[in-house]
């Protein structure tokens, strides 16, 4: 029996939609810890020498220092170059996939020309793609079908199509020994577990390419790995340190809202959100301090643990069948498309894993075995030369992606061909939100008949006020009895609630571009028929202007984009039921 597919994108999602925190809470609380700044991307260039003889004006001074960081900026554009082509060699290692080139040494660090020279064809577009690097193995490197390439800020690296490729064409091929992959048996938070590992990884990995560095007299391109790496040596020879190669293709820094100071946090506005960020704030502070004796003896401090955490949350697939997060090299550089993903991932089994295999060995010469692999492959309708490779990443509303990856899906993406600066509306949520996207009018039940009951108390007595003010003030209850007779109330709409939806969880009620909440309605309507004088589309529109209040204006001094995306698409979700209404 040949080797089978068994998932498809809409199992293998990426990462699961941790975004409660209740799902994230792995310990007992111990003490907080400051959070610190991550090392920034672009070191501060070295200060500049002036003329001699000269004393530098401001101006001169400026341009010396602008051009030394232009320097060092393509000094380090070109690492992470040659350092994402010769990730995507390593990670396909022992594919026979696309064909082998007859070996010719392609130059990792030259942009345009190392592009063409992996490629069958044409780039497609100009810029600065990558490619090439070492062999993965075989007599030469392999004529992938993708390149690495940087797509500029906001988006970071991504894959990019080297040459017109057919519907169901495999891009990338990665065997599960160089999948990163979470340890079920762990009593750690899974990404607080695969930080660690990282983390010991990274220190092996530089130990072991200092090795190979000294041996070789001080030369080597670091991107050609260390000891044993340069011909695709990886974790499934070296251990540990057989990570380098997909470590130092890692970006040096991610930003997710586990970095917000406490005025970030305050910016998102929504009350639900903020406690999210919050609890996944105090979930990892308390992880490191359970490692961090661990993290000391590697050096690493808590910026360190921070990058690692993130680089999961932002990397990770999540395999539900086995319950493992999986963090694929190559694959990684696949960024998100909303609507219009042009490859989807899927894990294939070797034929050893896959029923019937022992049946056919009895009668038959068994293939040799092949480890089980994790796969891009082009969708359905090819990919044009030049088209960004994008997969989808599930379909979250938008604090799932913003927690976990940081960003939020544009409208522009959302609705409309991503890049082409439309300004979206149909074909995704509507309204120019991403298909998952919703907005929480209610936490839970009790939440929400809490607020029905208040609201409703509200009313009658702004009603009573402006029919009998004296008498109203006269007729008010002691405020204990009051509160009584509102838990009665409460108590008596979740129990009708319950009675009339009895199959139903009223966890997270939501609106989204589509309309309410199947779930939320029922409840409205059960509490209507409690409370008088208010019905279910009042107390509908009454809170959604309440939560339409929480997000502000998308017009504020936002410090991360990230924020102001994420509140133009709740304020888009609100803004749409409302107009409804
Ligand atoms: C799996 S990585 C993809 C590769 C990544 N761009 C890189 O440079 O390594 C996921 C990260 O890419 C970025 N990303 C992916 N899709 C995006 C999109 N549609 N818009 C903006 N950023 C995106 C986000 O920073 C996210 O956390």
């Amino acid at each position: 029996m040949n080797a089978s597919a068994l998932s498809g994108s809409r199992s293998l999602c990426r990462n699961r939609c941790a975004a409660r925190g209740r799902s994230y809470r792995p310990f007992a609380s111990v003490p907080a810890r400051q959070a610190s700044s991550r090392t920034p991307a672009v070191r501060p260039p070295a200060a500049a020498t002036p003329a001699a003889g000269a004393a530098p004006t401001a101006s001169s001074r400026r341009s010396e220092v602008s051009a030394e960081r232009a320097r060092m900026e393509k000094g380090e554009a070109a690492a992470a170059a040659a350092a994402a082509a010769a990730l995507l060699q390593w990670a396909c290692s022992g594919w026979s996939g696309p064909e082998r080139r007859a070996h010719a040494d392609p130059d990792p660090d030259d942009g345009g020309p190392a592009e063409a020279s992996t490629a069958t064809g044409g780039s497609g577009g100009s810029g600065s793609g990558f490619s090439g690097g070492f062999s993965g193995g075989g007599s030469g490197p392999l004529e992938l079908r993708v390149v690495a390439r940087d797509l500029g800020p906001g988006r970071g690296r991504g894959l990019v199509a080297a040459v017109d490729v057919a519907g169901g064409e495999t891009l990338l091929s990665v065997p599960l020994t160089r999948v990163f992959t979470s340890d079920p048996d762990s009593d750690l938070h899974w990404s607080a577990e695969m930080a660690l590992r990282l983390l010991r990884a990274r220190h092996l990995a530089a130990a072991a390419q200092h090795r190979g560095t000294a041996a070789r007299g001080g030369g080597g391109s670091q991107a050609r790995g260390g000891e044993g790496e340069g011909e695709g040596g990886g974790p499934e020879s070296l251990g540990e340190a057989g990570w380098g190669p997909w470590i130092r293709a890692l970006p040096s820094a991610v930003r997710t809202p586990l970095e917000y100071g406490e005025e970030e946090v305050r910016q998102l506005g929504c009350p639900y959100v903020m406690e999210e960020v919050r609890l996944m704030q105090q979930c990892v502070r308390d992880c490191f301090e359970v490692l961090q004796p661990e993290l000391s003896e590697l050096g690493c401090g808590w910026g360190d643990f921070l990058w690692a955490v993130q680089i999961f949350h932002s990397r990770c697939f999540f395999e539900p069948s086995a319950g493992l997060h999986m963090c694929v090299p190559g694959v990684d550089l696949a960024n998100h498309s909303p609507t219009q993903p042009s490859a989807q991932v899927r894990l294939r089994h070797s034929p050893g894993a896959c029923q019937g295999y022992d049946a056919l060995a009895e009668v038959a010469e068994p293939p040799p075995p092949e480890p089980s692999r994790f796969e891009l492959v082009a969708c359905e309708e090819g990919i044009r030369a030049g088209q960004e490779v994008t997969i989808s990443y599930g379909r979250w509303p938008s604090e799932a992606f913003l927690l976990l990856f940081g960003f939020v899906p544009a409208a522009a993406e959302a609705g409309g061909n991503e890049g082409d600066g439309g300004s979206g509306g149909g074909g995704g949520g509507g309204s120019g939100t991403s298909p998952g996207e919703c907005l929480t009018v209610f936490r839970d039940a009790e939440e929400a008949v809490r607020w029905c009951v208040a609201a409703a108390a509200a009313a009658q007595q702004a009603h009573q006020a402006q029919q009998r003010p004296q008498q109203q003030q006269q007729q008010a209850g002691p405020p204990g009895e009051e509160e009584e007779e509102h838990t009665a109330q409460v108590q008596a709409i979740l129990r009708a609630a319950e009675e009339s939806m009895p199959d139903e969880s009223f966890f997270n009620l939501t609106v989204t571009a589509q309309g309410v909440d199947g779930r939320l309605q029922g409840l409205l309507e059960v509490a209507a028929r409690h409370l008088p004088g208010l019905g279910p589309r009042d107390m509908l529109l009454s809170r959604l202007k309440e939560r339409l209040a929480h997000f502000g204006s998308v017009d504020g001094d936002f410090t991360d984009d990230a924020i102001r995306q994420f509140v133009r698409s709740k304020q888009a979700v609100a803004q749409g039921v409302l107009a409804r209404l």
